[in-house]
């Protein structure tokens, strides 16, 4: 039995400061999540102080769901922030598929050396220029569809890409896991990807990528799957999801974890 449970007991040891720049949808719930995982949780964008707050924290993400002009110049100087001072930082491209500054906006962050680049199916198929986009934040696509293209972008950027759906696959473009955690009440509650994405960055801080970012995926499916034994349906969901987080050791990780090699 792989220890996947170790990275949540070191995530949960030094609760690091995740700064998300993040979408209007997902604040309050990202935020939740955060906390009910064991980090610390900062919601900012406006550029004047974005640099600041960022050399504050241990990790970034970042997600263009609801930018505008000036929120998407707040993006580019919390990245090369994180990057001049070696802060991890993970790319959620939210509905790419749908614009073309989204596209444009996440080709040119791809280039700036994100750890972490976590999607849904659609979302990798486009930084990929193949697929449809899905529809609107939603995936059309299975993650079975996106892999070869998860595989080619890892290995291009040397960035782990976490591609979520009913099973994860998860890349450096070398190794690859599945994760087969995780319910179908999941897609169905909004932004509980993007909220994943931050606690992607939270399992980041001083831990390898790839193992990082596969054991917070299992972390995340393993809480849904508690959660959705007693949920009635999306609502209940949403609130057991976070007691689920908070409840969930790292022994009890290890041993419900269906991580695969892949
Ligand atoms: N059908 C499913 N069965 C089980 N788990 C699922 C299913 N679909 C998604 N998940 C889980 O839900 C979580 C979020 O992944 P998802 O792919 O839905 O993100 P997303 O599309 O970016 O979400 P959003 O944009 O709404 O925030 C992941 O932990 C994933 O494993
Ligand atoms: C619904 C929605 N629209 C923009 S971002 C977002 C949250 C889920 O991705
Ligand atoms: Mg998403």
């Amino acid at each position: 039995m792989a220890d996947w449970g170790s990275h949540l007991s070191t995530m949960r040891s030094t609760a690091p400061l995740v700064l998300n720049i993040t979408n209007f949808v997902a604040m309050n719930v990202m935020a939740n999540v955060l906390l009910a995982t064991g980090a610390s949780p900062a919601m900012a964008h406006a550029e004047e102080e974005i640099a600041e707050i960022t050399a504050l924290s241990d990790a970034l993400t970042i997600n263009f769901g609801t930018a505008d002009a000036g929120w998407m110049r707040g993006i580019f100087r919390a990245v090369e922030t994180a990057r001049g001072q070696g802060i991890p930082w993970v790319l959620d491209p939210v509905a790419v598929g749908v614009s073309t500054l989204r596209k444009q906006t996440a080709a040119r962050l791809i280039e700036m050396g994100p750890a972490v680049i976590r999607g849904n199916a659609s979302e990798i198929l486009v930084l990929a220029g193949q697929g449809a986009g899905g529809k609107g934040v939603d995936a059309t696509d299975g993650v079975t569809e996106a892999a070869a293209a998860a595989r080619a972008l890892a290995s291009r950027t040397g960035a782990v890409v976490a591609v979520t759906g009913a099973v994860d696959y998860v890349t450096d473009g070398c190794r690859a896991f599945s994760v087969a955690n995780g319910h179908p009440l999941m897609p169905r509650v909004t932004a509980l990807g993007c909220s994943l994405t931050g606690v992607v960055g939270a399992f980041l801080v001083g831990q390898p990528t790839l193992e990082a970012a596969t054991a917070a995926l299992a972390c995340y499916g393993v809480a849904g799957e508690r959660a959705g034994k007693c949920a009635s349906g999306p609502g209940s969901f949403a609130v057991d999801f976070l007691d689920a987080l908070a409840a969930l050791t790292p022994d009890e990780l290890s041993q419900m974890a269906r991580v695969t090699p892949a």
